[in-house]
């Protein structure tokens, strides 16, 4: 799906997902987890005030998983739950729903002891264009979506979804915008797919993916390309990659778009295998965003 975030549209969504928090007791904030920093809503904490969260690591099964458990840990220190799920394959289901118990633990307790009957707990996705919000809901949903009539307060007939007998789910999430204003963030999101790559310069998204290959899996890239070492130039690589694959133009010159072309499909096709974009000691994060 392609959306142009225009501001009427952000306050479009934002008023969207504030409605339906009032439907639910847990947020399930889906990010990327090959860049779970640039997949985030930059207002998410803003948008869903203290609603209890669990942040869920998407297509974990495409990042570093070593890198994936710092985030996770990353997450703890600041006091959020965070799972690595595959939403694909369906890993981490399970425990998305252990996890909902945990931590909302208190406040079912507290029902008890009132006496009340804790219901099922109510619950929905946020995230991004492309984080794998319907696959989730897929996953979830096996065949168990269930029709409810009018919810009082909105005006749209919301679906649940029964995930067994103690979760129920939204069946449409809240779709949020990313932080596009950065260009490091808007690459990131590009090389992922999360924004289409028509966007920016092909050759540029190249040039920043084989940057950040060299600086963070120098071995996978010389291995990949045949490399014995690595040019400081980057333009030494394209010419390299450009010979070995035959990315030429007439007259044997290297045809840049085709190499650009190569290593960005190659990146995703995971030839260089799972790759982790960001790790929590590199990013500046405001204290305040997470
Ligand atoms: N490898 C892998 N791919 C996934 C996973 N989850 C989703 N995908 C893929 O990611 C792409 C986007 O998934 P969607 O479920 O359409 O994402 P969405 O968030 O609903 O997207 P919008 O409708 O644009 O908001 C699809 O090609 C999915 O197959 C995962 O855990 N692993």
């Amino acid at each position: 799906m392609t959306i142009q975030w225009f501001p009427g549209h952000m306050a479009k969504a934002r008023r969207e997902v504030t409605e339906k928090l009032k439907l639910v007791d847990i947020i399930f904030e889906l990010v990327d987890a090959r860049i779970p920093y640039s997949s985030r809503n930059p207002m998410i904490d803003e948008i869903i005030q203290h609603k209890p969260r669990l942040v869920l690591l998407n297509k974990a099964d495409m990042a570093d998983r070593e890198v994936t458990k710092q985030w996770i840990a990353f997450f703890k220190e600041k006091g959020i739950r965070a799972l690595a799920i595959n939403s694909q394959a369906g890993e981490g289901m399970k425990e998305i729903v252990q996890a909902s118990h945990e931590i909302l633990k208190e406040k079912l307790d507290r029902l008890r002891a009132k006496g009340v009957r804790p219901r099922a707990i109510r619950a929905m996705i946020v995230g991004i264009p492309n984080a794998g919000k319907s696959t989730l809901i897929n996953r979830l949903a096996k065949k168990n979506i269930a029709k409810t009539g009018n919810t009082p307060g909105v005006t749209k007939a919301q679906q649940w979804i029964k995930v067994g007998k103690e979760l129920e789910l939204l069946d449409t999430p809240g779709i949020l915008w990313p932080k596009f204003e950065d260009q490091e963030v808007g690459m990131k999101l590009a090389i992922t797919g999360a924004i289409k790559d028509t966007l920016l310069n092909l050759q540029d998204l190249t040039v920043y993916s084989l940057r950040f290959l060299e600086k963070a899996y120098p071995e996978r890239l010389k291995e990949r390309y045949q490399l014995d070492n690595l040019p400081d130039d980057v333009v030494a690589i394209f010419d390299h990659i450009g010979k070995l694959r035959g990315c030429l133009m007439g007259g044997g010159l290297i045809d840049y778009d085709k190499v650009a072309e190569l290593v960005i499909r190659e990146i995703r096709l995971e030839k260089f295998g799972p790759l982790s974009f960001e790790r929590p000691q590199d990013m500046q994060i405001e204290e305040n965003n997470v």
